[in-house]
């Protein structure tokens, strides 16, 4: 283990492995996207806002900067701030922007911005439509957006060039946007993801980032973290649709047994590669797919990796339907715009009824399936599966 440990390190050290920490599309963006919760009435300011997150080519340095200036002006007014200096070039650059704007009302910037940003949509060709709650705060990084429309509560994964894998970060704010929807006054809550692909699982990066405890104790905080993340999915209240709008792989297809309803393109393929990674099953499936479609099914995929397509998925009861790509996030929507209209709690506790008898099961099976897998994490064959992806030499 120690060897398989000490390449992991060593490989990091030499650079070949991309950086855990969490990568930001557009980081000069950051500031203006962290800005200040927005009043109802400035309800198309937020919305572009959160459109911006979603856009699928980085507009330049020279959009952003302007896009910069023009959320400072809307939000803060006039530039009255101290000039940055010459040697600090992106806060002098951003800060000549903003300086640049002179006396314009912040109505107008309000405006201009939210031009822009529709100008910027239009050509990024972003098939997400978002008009987020007023008051809705958003999570802690731009790797996931969640929105509030027609009383459906939507949490998009947003990392496409990553197939959205998902991060440490995800992973808590997912729980976080879970936290918030169940308490909101939206009907059903939406899991989805931007791109071509729903989700590649769990980022293998979040392997390289080891403590100061060693990967001992990098084993064990990973079960715990994710023993909370299934744990807020069996708990969740409210309807939980899965609109999977693409490929699938590994957590993001074990937790769907736990979904109220999974809706799927017909571009989707569902993959749980476990055995070639040294894993184990997690969210629940070792229990929710025998369930679901059998022992023989759910063994073939879950221990021998099988790759479903949707249609395959939707015989064996895992998807409950299918829809061509091409209409699939109209017809969902529309689908899903028509159930949110239902008396939201009749939905809720006939949910309940459906599930409840079941909870306390699949918390003592999620608990095993976490523990299981904390030492699956520290065997060498899980190790060279992850040392073998990350220096890209193997692809599921
Ligand atoms: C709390 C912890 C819970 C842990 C439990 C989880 C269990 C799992 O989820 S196991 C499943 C883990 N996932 C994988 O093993 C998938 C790995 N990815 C792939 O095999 C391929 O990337 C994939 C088949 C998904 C897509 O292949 P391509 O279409 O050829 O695209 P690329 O490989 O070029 O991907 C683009 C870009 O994204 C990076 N990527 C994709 N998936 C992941 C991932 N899971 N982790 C980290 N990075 C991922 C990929 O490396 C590429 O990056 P760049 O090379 O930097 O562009």
């Amino acid at each position: 283990m120690a060897g398989v440990a000490g390449r992991l390190a060593r490989l990091w050290c030499s650079g070949a492995l991309s950086s855990p920490l969490q990568v930001t599309r557009f980081p000069a963006l950051q500031l203006h996207l962290c800005g200040p919760a927005m009043r109802a009435s400035q309800e198309d300011f937020e919305n572009a806002t959160n459109q911006v997150k979603l856009l699928k080519k980085d507009p330049g340095n020279e959009v952003k900067l302007k896009l910069y200036a023009l959320y400072k002006q809307a939000t803060e007014g006039p530039c009255n701030v101290p000039k940055p200096g010459v040697l600090d070039f992106i806060n002098k650059a951003k800060w000549d922007a903003w300086n640049a704007l002179g006396s314009l009302p912040k109505e107008t910037a309000r405006h201009n911005y939210v031009d822009l940003v529709s100008s910027l949509s239009a050509s990024s060709e972003s098939s997400i439509q978002v008009t987020p709650a007023a008051d809705r705060k958003q999570p802690g990084s731009d790797a996931l957006v969640v929105t509030s429309q027609d009383g459906i509560t939507t949490i998009t994964l947003n990392r496409p060039d990553k197939k959205n894998a998902l991060t440490t970060q995800m992973y808590h704010d997912i729980m976080l946007a879970l936290e918030a929807a169940s308490k909101d006054d939206s009907a059903i809550t939406v899991l989805t993801g931007n791109g071509d692909y729903y989700c590649s699982g769990n980022d293998l990066t979040n392997f390289t980032d080891i403590p100061p405890g060693g990967v001992e104790e990098k084993a064990r905080s990973g079960a715990v973290l994710l023993r909370d993340f299934v744990d807020r999915f069996i708990d969740f209240p409210k309807p939980l649709v899965a609109v999977v709008n693409g490929p699938a792989v590994g957590i993001s297809v074990t937790i769907l047994g736990l979904f109220d309803i999974v809706y799927a393109t017909d571009r989707a393929t569902f993959h749980t590669p476990f055995s070639h990674l040294g894993q184990s099953p997690e969210g629940c499936s070792s229990y929710t797919f025998p369930k679901i479609m059998g022992p023989s099914k759910a063994t073939e995929m879950l221990v021998f990796g099988k790759k479903l397509t949707a249609r395959e998925a939707c015989t064996q009861g895992l998807v409950t339907e299918v829809f061509p790509d091409s209409t699939f996030q109209k017809e969902v929507w529309v689908r899903l715009k028509a159930y949110s209209k239902l008396p939201p709690n009749a939905m809720r506790i006939s949910k309940q009824v459906i599930r409840n008898t079941e909870k306390e099961k699949l918390h003592a099976i999620n608990a095993e399936e976490s523990n299981i897998l904390r030492e699956r994490w520290l065997s060498d064959e899980c190790m060279n599966a992850v040392v073998s992806f990350l220096s890209k030499k193997a692809k599921l």
